[in-house]
């Protein structure tokens, strides 16, 4: 059997008085779709920081695809793609320069072009980054998440500033990748897209996982009723506590 594609142990990361993760313990199996959930603040990024070594963990483990992120970094960021919450794009550069720039940082073969036309950017050739709008950014982003095939995707709020196209191109691109035999790990405020493409979902709350399951054992489990959706369940579990006391119409997508 594969190793799962992440194992988390007992993961605790402290910032000073504020503890981000909170002795977080979560398994994702190698050809699973796991949506990672919580209000602004509940630890998602640092986990996926965490994940990636971009941020030290206090205490506990981690492993990605069978290795230690810290200890294996670079076989982790060769099998990895990652989305992460914020990034940095060069503004004079082309989508395609960076493209090129992942494929040779990963030593892979393979075309800008087909990659640029998986996340619907074809008509941007020779386009400076520093001319796109939020959403190209977006697209252009997750292109570089799928160089080289990568056996575990990880994406930071991939729905962020795509429009109703973008957002299934999203849809599309995750089942594809774990069709290919990929897991997909993500964190998202798009409740009704998670409820579409997630086999499994945690929900994290002050840096502690409150639930986890199949959304119809979350129903099961939760006193939210049989056909209850992701974000009754979210708001259920998380007290309706978050920065606002109405999920914003984000969440309803
Ligand atoms: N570098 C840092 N220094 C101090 N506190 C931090 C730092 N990074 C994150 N935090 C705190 O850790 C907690 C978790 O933040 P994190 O960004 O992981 O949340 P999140 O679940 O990704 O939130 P969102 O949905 O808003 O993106 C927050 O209280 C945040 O203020």
């Amino acid at each position: 059997m594969s190793d799962p594609a992440i194992l988390i142990e007992g993961l605790t990361k402290q910032y000073g008085s504020t503890t981000a993760v909170d002795d977080l313990t979560l398994t994702v199996a190698s050809d699973e779709i796991y949506g990672f959930l919580g209000p602004n603040g509940a630890g998602k990024s640092t986990t996926i920081g965490m994940l990636m070594d971009y941020i030290r963990p206090t205490t506990g483990s981690i492993s990605v695809l069978g290795q230690d992120p810290q200890r294996d970094v670079i076989d982790v960021h060769s099998r990895v793609g990652i989305l992460p919450d914020r990034y940095s794009l060069y503004d004079r550069l082309s989508a395609r320069q960076h493209l090129e720039l992942v494929i040779d940082t990963k030593r892979v073969s393979e075309s800008p072009a087909a990659l640029l036309d998986r996340v619907g950017l074809n008509d941007v050739d020779g386009q400076s980054v520093g001319t796109f709008s939020q959403g190209m950014e977006q697209r252009l982003a997750l292109a570089m998440a799928l160089v080289g095939d990568p056996d575990l995707l990880v994406l930071d709020e991939p729905f962020t500033g795509l429009d109703p196209h973008g957002v299934r191109t999203v849809r599309e691109i995750v089942h594809e990748e774990n069709d290919r035999g990929a897991a997909v790990f993500f964190s998202s405020h798009v409740l009704g897209q998670v409820e579409l493409v997630c086999d499994r979902i945690g929900i994290l709350h002050e840096g502690r996982r409150v639930v986890e399951g199949t959304i119809d054992s979350l129903r099961a489990e939760t006193p939210v009723g049989s056909d209850a959706t992701v974000e009754e369940i979210f708001v259920a579990v998380t007290g309706g506590s978050g920065q606002s006391d109405e999920p914003s119409s984000e969440t309803t997508q």
